[in-house]
């Protein structure tokens, strides 16, 4: 009988192309995601050196950072150039790119997953920090810079030392209202921004287990914020029902002996990690930052914090810097500050269920005079399941703006970028300074608190309007 292995160290040992002493692990590659932000350099690097890529067909391409969602044409002169050398790139090379205007286009993360592409006990990477989200099937993945980005082009294999393992066990079922992301943001507040520096973590426990595929998205998406190389959730029932009939996943017989394998994968009785955190998700509650790294969040429902309160001089200084920047008081309750923008999208909460949630909040309801909100699906075929559904009318109604897929307004590399010192309810999932804009000041929530919020001009959980 072999020791107990987590499923991180089977993944792992699964992938060592070579291991020797004093080296780090060559680790194979199963899927490469590529985007026009983090490319370019990469491609350059290839042709410099007589280069080919090794394998386009493990390797496929989107345009998502530098796109408008409100037209198929690139205004902003520096994104267009960004876009076509993508699609330079990916001709010369053989990768396919499913570019803006195509049915398959949206963000990187949203889109693999719901082509079927993204398997348990899998290796992902992408030049992207939230490549993490792939963890949610049981995936290592994660994101990489762009000199492994030409690594992993030219051989499919990338150097990598072995990452430390770390449990997040949630203890007890999700009280109503409370989300992934709420989850996740509270994990962030409880160790730090910092906190899973040099693991990769497994969400484990019955609030895991309930959740559906997008709400796991979401969970390992925002992994990299709490510092972590990547998150991972065991492959269950749950997964098998969401993969099955994806175009891109396995059938047939090949599907049968692909599940026979991922059912080996969940972590083994007694196996050990380096470290294990416990949080009670019983006792959660919507949250939502006041400051300028996720970390900075509390309940919808308390107060903006006072500096003084932090024992550690670091998070003091932290959190003066971040209140300044944020324009807030200590002791002013989050559900009275105003806000003029609510975004709704993003890799972390983009998906069909995240508008779905959104929508529900907002329908026969109003956005806020004054406020700007807009409706951003992580992908056209996220825009075009929700139109099936009606959502877009109820947005419509509502007078909220519905949009083509892109990062939009999670970060200001298109022309959905705030301008001023506005103050955004966002479902994306990063806050710092300057994200969504020079001075924007960045709120982070989940859709139905972005939804409330919308409604109300105030930070609202869904249950102030009930
Ligand atoms: C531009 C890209 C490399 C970046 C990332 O690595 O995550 C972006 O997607 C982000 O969310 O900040
Ligand atoms: S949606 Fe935001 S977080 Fe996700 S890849 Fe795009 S810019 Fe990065």
């Amino acid at each position: 009988m072999s020791a107990p292995r987590t499923l991180i160290d089977k993944v792992w040992d699964g992938h060592v192309v070579r291991r020797r002493a004093d080296d780090p692990d060559l680790i194979y590659i199963d899927l490469h995601l590529v985007h026009e932000a983090s490319s370019p350099q990469a491609f350059d690097g290839l042709r410099g050196t007589g280069r080919r890529v090794r394998r386009p067909d493990l390797t496929l391409a989107l345009e998502d950072h530098n796109v408008p969602t409100d037209s198929l044409t690139i205004a902003d002169a520096m994104g267009r150039e960004q876009v076509e050398t993508l699609r330079r790139n990916c001709a010369e090379h053989g990768i396919t790119v499913y570019s803006l205007g195509d049915g398959r286009q949206g963000i990187v993360h949203v889109v693999a997953p719901e082509r079927g592409l993204v398997q348990p006990g899998t290796t992902v990477v992408c030049g992207d920090s939230h490549t993490s989200t792939h963890g949610a099937f049981g995936a290592l993945a994660f994101g990489v810079g762009t000199g492994d980005v030409e690594h992993v082009l030219a051989t499919q294999t990338m150097p990598l030392a072995r990452p430390r393992t770390m449990a997040v066990e949630f203890a007890g079922a999700l009280p109503p209202d409370v989300t992934a992301k709420d989850l996740m943001l509270a994990v962030i507040a409880q160790i730090g921004a910092n906190g899973a520096n040099g693991h990769v973590i497994e969400y484990r426990g019955a609030a895991i287990e309930g959740l559906t595929m997008e709400g796991r998205m979401t969970l390992c998406n925002l992994s990299v914020e709490a510092g972590a190389r990547a998150g991972m959730i065991a492959p269950d029932e749950v997964t098998y029902r969401y993969l099955k009939g994806r175009p891109d996943a396995p059938s047939g017989d090949a599907w049968d002996r692909a599940e026979r394998h991922w059912r080996t994968l969940p972590t083994d009785e007694g196996a050990r990690f380096d470290r294990t955190v416990t949080v009670d998700a019983a006792s959660l509650a919507p949250f939502v930052t006041w400051g300028t790294n996720p970390g900075q969040a509390v309940p919808v429902d308390s107060a903006v914090p006072d500096p003084e309160a932090f024992a550690d001089e670091a998070d003091r200084a932290a959190a003066e810097r971040a209140l300044a920047y944020m324009d807030l008081a200590p002791g002013t309750p989050m559900r009275s500050i105003a806000v003029d923008t609510v975004f709704i999208g993003s890799c972390t909460n983009g998906r069909i269920e995240d508008l779905r949630a959104a929508a529900d909040v907002m329908r026969g309801r109003k956005v806020a005079d004054g406020v700007t909100a807009l409706v951003v699906p992580g992908s056209m075929a996220v825009r075009r399941a929700a139109e099936e559904e009606g959502l877009h009318e109820v947005f419509a109604a509502a007078g909220a703006q519905w949009r083509l897929s892109g990062c939009s307004m999670c970060l200001g590399m298109n022309a959905d970028r705030l301008v001023g010192p506005r103050r955004c309810a966002s479902t994306s999932n990063r806050n710092y300074e300057g994200r969504q804009g020079d001075r924007a000041r960045t709120h982070l929530v989940s859709p139905a608190v972005a939804a409330a919020t919308a409604v109300t001009g105030r930070l609202t959980p869904p249950a102030g309007l009930r």
